[in-house]
């Protein structure tokens, strides 16, 4: 087993200052001074968001959704939508911002029927998480549910989207996850989150090969 460490490293690397470059309504940017490893004193820009709660660690919530229903292969439910930074639409898992006060769960649960429609039931949730740490404290919570879709009220499930908000919802067969995903990139020109494609890369592992270790096969 080799190691990385870097036998220069002596110092406990720790953050000496923060300072605000500038701000919007939703995102800052902040010019972060630290000491690195070797006790070097050195510059990062860093980008946050302005609506973190104090309350909680995660900025926001992911949502992996299974739904079930009776005859039906079980699906993940995922959004398709524009999204402005990336100039393009992305296919991600419903996901949102924690409101003030509220837990990471009730927030899934909200973000689920107002991109979805349907109710869901809560059954795991991931510790916090970074999302795109050499460029941002971001931070989500990934959170497991299942949905009953006999349940009448799933039935013909009704967005609640707000002003602003145009999103698609999409099915995909949970033992074919990857391959509907590969086959939407070809048709379509949107841009996959890397939580979606790295899950359905373990789906595939779980489903077909299971025994195999994919880290020995090349
Ligand atoms: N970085 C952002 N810029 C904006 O101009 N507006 C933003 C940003 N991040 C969030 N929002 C707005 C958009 C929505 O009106 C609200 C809530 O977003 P939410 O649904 O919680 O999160 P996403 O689904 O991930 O957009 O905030």
């Amino acid at each position: 087993m080799s190691s990385n460490t870097d036998s220069t490293a002596t110092t406990t690397p720790h953050i000496v200052k923060e300072e605000l470059l500038a701000s919007g309504k939703w995102v800052m940017l902040e010019k972060t001074t630290y000491v690195d490893p070797a006790g070097n004193t050195r510059i990062w820009e860093t980008a946050k968001r302005t609506t973190r709660q104090s309350n909680t660690e995660a900025d926001g919530v992911g949502v992996i959704a299974l739904l079930k229903r009776t005859l039906h292969k079980d699906c993940v439910v995922m959004v398709k939508q524009f999204r402005p930074p990336m100039g393009c639409h992305t296919l991600e898992f419903p996901a949102g911002l924690i409101d003030e006060g509220e837990s990471a769960e009730a927030a899934a649960l909200r973000e689920l029927k107002e991109e979805t429609g349907y109710k869901g039931e809560v059954v795991g949730v991931t510790p916090v998480t970074c999302l795109d740490p050499g460029l941002s404290n971001c931070t989500t919570q990934i959170i497991m549910v299942n949905i009953n879709g006999d349940d009448p009220e799933n039935i013909h499930p009704t967005q609640q989207l707000g002003e602003g908000e145009f999103v698609d919802v999409i099915l995909l067969p949970l033992d074919e996850f990857q391959r509907k995903v590969d086959e939407l990139m070809k048709k379509e020109k949107i841009v996959v989150d890397s939580k979606v494609y790295i899950f359905g890369m373990g789906m595939a592992q779980a489903f077909f090969k299971p025994n195999e270790l994919p880290v020995l096969k090349q």
